[in-house]
């Protein structure tokens, strides 16, 4: 089985890489290889691979940029996964893809649920919410998970830029009015990994799902939490868990408007795969880890 992943250098893509080596015999390309900004290169590049499954981790996720750059976020995040859809429907392939808490608009007292309303509050969101669209709607065979705040030892993240910030500055403010779940780029390819295999298997179908760690913390939450343990394991910081200021989101006037409530709701998933999904604590203690010479636990 030939298996095609594009987008192999982002957070999600590089830990894909080794989660999917096990299933099949495996392509992995990055913007070199596959840009999905040039979509009729697209087009024949899956004719010459004719994978039998597809793996999306490519998007355009400058959330903020985006509200500025609509046409290039449209076109990676739909257009391009417009053509991933239609090649799987016409050969057959599964395709896999990812999207994201911010379809929703973050009202939802709860965490959200599959079936719940999208109204998401930024173009990053909406061009996400057009790619599951135009997989959902081709009928191909396919998983789209939609997962939430995304972190790895690797990369651009939230994680690694409070890191960074708390060894340059004196004090740091940050939003505590935002609610989620930190998940980790390992854990969302570890699933993706166990959800290809149980699909194959015909243990779980095609359709959409909600993948994020357990648990849930607000933003400066999870700065604490990443300071802490970054103290605790000897780090060097100007601003350590006590020098972070917990704000409002109107204390941090940003582009594009994020929801409050980025809960996802994962029993579907974790109850058809038999999964218990970890702690958000649990992989960010081991990016921290990673990045600043301590003993994972
Ligand atoms: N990051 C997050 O917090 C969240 C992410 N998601 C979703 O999860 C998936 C994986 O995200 P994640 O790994 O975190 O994202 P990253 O931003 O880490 O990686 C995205 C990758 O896509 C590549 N890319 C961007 N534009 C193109 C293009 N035109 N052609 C080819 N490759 C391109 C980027 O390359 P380059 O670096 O060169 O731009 C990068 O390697 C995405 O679908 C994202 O929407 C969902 C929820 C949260
Ligand atoms: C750097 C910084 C950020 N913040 C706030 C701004 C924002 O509300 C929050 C997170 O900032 P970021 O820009 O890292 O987050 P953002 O890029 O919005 O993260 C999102 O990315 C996309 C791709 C997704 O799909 C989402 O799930 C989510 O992970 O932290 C502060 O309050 N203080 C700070 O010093
Ligand atoms: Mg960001």
């Amino acid at each position: 089985m030939n298996i095609l992943l594009l987008g192999k250098d982002g957070q999600v893509g590089r830990e894909l890489q080794r989660t999917l080596l096990p299933l099949g015999r495996l392509t992995a390309l990055g913007r070199k290889g596959a840009d999905l900004g040039d979509l009729a290169h697209l087009q024949n590049l899956l004719q010459t691979h004719h994978p039998g499954i597809i793996v999306n981790a490519a998007a355009y996720t400058a959330v903020d940029r985006a509200e500025t750059d609509a046409d290039t976020a449209y076109r990676i995040n739909a257009e391009a996964v417009q053509v991933l859809a239609d090649h799987a429907w016409r050969s057959g392939a599964l395709l896999v893809h990812y999207s994201t808490d911010y379809v929703f608009d973050g009202t939802k007292a709860q965490p959200y649920l599959e079936t719940d309303e999208t109204r998401p509050q930024n173009v990053y969101g909406r061009s996400k919410l057009a790619g599951e669209a135009a997989i959902l709607e081709s009928r191909c065979a396919a998983l789209v998970l939609r997962t939430s705040w995304v972190f790895s030892s690797q990369g651009n993240n939230f994680v690694k830029t409070m890191l960074r910030l708390a060894r340059e500055r004196d004090g740091l403010s940050i939003v505590d009015d935002q609610t989620g779940a930190p998940t980790s780029a390992e854990l969302i390819a570890d699933v993706t990994a166990l959800a290809i295999a149980a699909w194959r298997k015909e243990i779980i179908a095609s359709g959409l799902y909600h993948l994020t760690a357990a648990g849930s913390t607000t933003w400066y939450g999870l700065a604490r939490h990443v300071l802490q343990r970054a103290q605790d394991n000897g780090a060097k910081l100007r601003t350590g868990p006590d020098g972070l200021r917990p704000i409002g989101t109107a204390e941090y006037p940003l582009p594009a408007p994020r929801p409050k409530n980025s809960c996802l709701d994962t029993s579907k998933l974790s109850t058809a795969l038999g999964l218990q999904l970890p702690d958000w604590t649990a992989h960010a203690n081991r990016a921290v880890d990673q990045l600043t010479g301590g003993d994972s636990r």
